[in-house]
């Protein structure tokens, strides 16, 4: 084979954890009739460890069988969820323990505080809280260590539940491909041009006429996310507080006529030489920090391997490699010498899966395993709560 394998994996059979006595974790799903909250619906159907009880939506589709509030992208909607009726995003309505949050960041800084606050673990996908000092910005593989910091969220805002976000999606891809060159090397310095699929505009998204046989050199604060959030992903966590990485980030988002996958052009300088090969290599060998690779293994929506690198000339592209690991993992090629900085490369991933709900999945599977630094007994308290409020 000319370069390693990007076909998609079939899904893992994970026993789950003995903490759940062979039941799965109820879940609810917010803003579930958008695409992102579609894209959760289709993950998390079949799941081993979660099933979803409730949707809720805005108070528009409130009310509705979720088949007529939800006009539905890709694929069947789940049978068994058309005649159930769509909640208003309200934890008095809302009874799960575990939400995931699709919501629009005009609804999310209201909305998923509230829930935090009413003893639910939420997983967030909106840009509001994502800088915030207390609340941990994850990619399990890149900064578990960072979910440490809801300790003192807890504390400081006095909630019985948490909020955990995951960073932009061509952050995303982008933080997936420099953190395992970070760590070994150090980077200095990083210019980033995504071209990034119309899937990441949500539905019905950019009008066809704007993007068909077109690139639009501009995403809406986007440039600024990548650069501060890939701060914080690649920081380090220590007495409380994540110290953001001192890297000069420079990036121009485009939006490019592609369904799903976000490609990253990336040119890197290190704070020492580097060379193409020593990329490949620690790109080749990285799973993720040692303390959680046992946890990763063993959680259903992990890739085997979080980056593929392929040498092929013409690769990554969107088409052939965006369900790398069934979407959860990056794939990285075109590693060269940088004429400006020392090396360059392409990243590409999928958007809405990795970059999205995919993300956070995996950031619950590994709450939900307790792999450390999980303040002790938070899955047990969380759904103890939800328990007693049941019955
Ligand atoms: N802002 C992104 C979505 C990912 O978070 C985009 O517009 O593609």
């Amino acid at each position: 084979m000319p370069h390693d394998s990007v076909a998609p994996t079939p899904p893992a059979h994970t026993p789950a954890p003995a903490s759940l006595r062979g039941k799965r974790i109820p879940v609810a799903i917010l803003g579930a009739t958008g695409a992102v909250g579609q894209t959760f619906v289709r993950l998390l159907e079949g799941h081993p460890w979660f099933e979803v009880t409730e949707l809720a939506a805005s108070e528009r589709s409130a009310g509705r069988p979720y088949h007529e509030a939800a006009r539905w992208i890709e694929g069947q909607m789940p049978a068994r969820l058309r005649e159930v009726q769509v909640l208003p995003c309200d934890p008095a309505a809302v009874r799960a323990p575990i939400v995931f949050s699709a919501l629009d960041s005009s609804a999310a800084g209201d909305v998923e505080p509230a829930f935090a606050a009413a003893g639910r673990l939420v997983f967030s996908n909106a840009k509001n809280y994502r800088m915030a000092a207390d609340v941990p910005l994850l990619i399990p593989e890149v900064n578990w260590s960072h979910v440490a910091l809801l300790e003192k969220q807890r504390m400081l805002r006095g909630w019985s539940g948490a909020l955990i976000t995951n960073a932009n999606c061509s952050v995303t891809v982008a933080a997936m491909a420099l953190a395992p060159l970070h760590q070994a090397f150090g980077i200095e310095r990083v210019f980033a041009a995504t071209m990034q699929a119309v899937s990441g505009a949500g539905y019905p998204g950019v009008p066809s006429l704007d993007i068909l046989g077109n690139a639009i050199p501009y995403i809406a604060d986007e440039e600024p996310k990548i650069e501060e959030e890939m701060r914080k992903l690649l920081g380090t966590y220590g007495d409380g507080a994540v110290t953001h990485t001192p890297l000069r980030v420079s990036a121009h988002a485009n939006r490019v006529a592609v369904e799903h996958g976000h490609t990253v052009c990336l040119s890197v300088g290190f704070a020492r030489r580097v060379s193409p090969a020593d990329v490949s290599e620690a790109l080749r060998a990285w799973r993720g920090p040692d303390g959680i690779v046992g946890f990763l293994e063993a959680c259903p929506s992990a890739p085997a391997r979080p980056i593929v690198v392929t040498d092929a000339p013409d690769r990554p592209q969107p088409r052939r490699d965006v369900n790398a690991g069934r979407g959860m993992s990056v794939v990285v090629g075109r590693v060269r010498e940088d004429a400006l900085l020392d090396v360059k490369l392409v990243a590409m991933g999928h958007n809405t899966i990795r970059g999205a709900a995919g993300g956070s999945i995996l950031n619950a599977e590994l709450c939900v395993m307790g792999a450390p630094p999980v303040p002790a007994g938070l899955l047990a308290e969380i759904t103890g709560a939800a328990a007693a409020r049941a019955s």
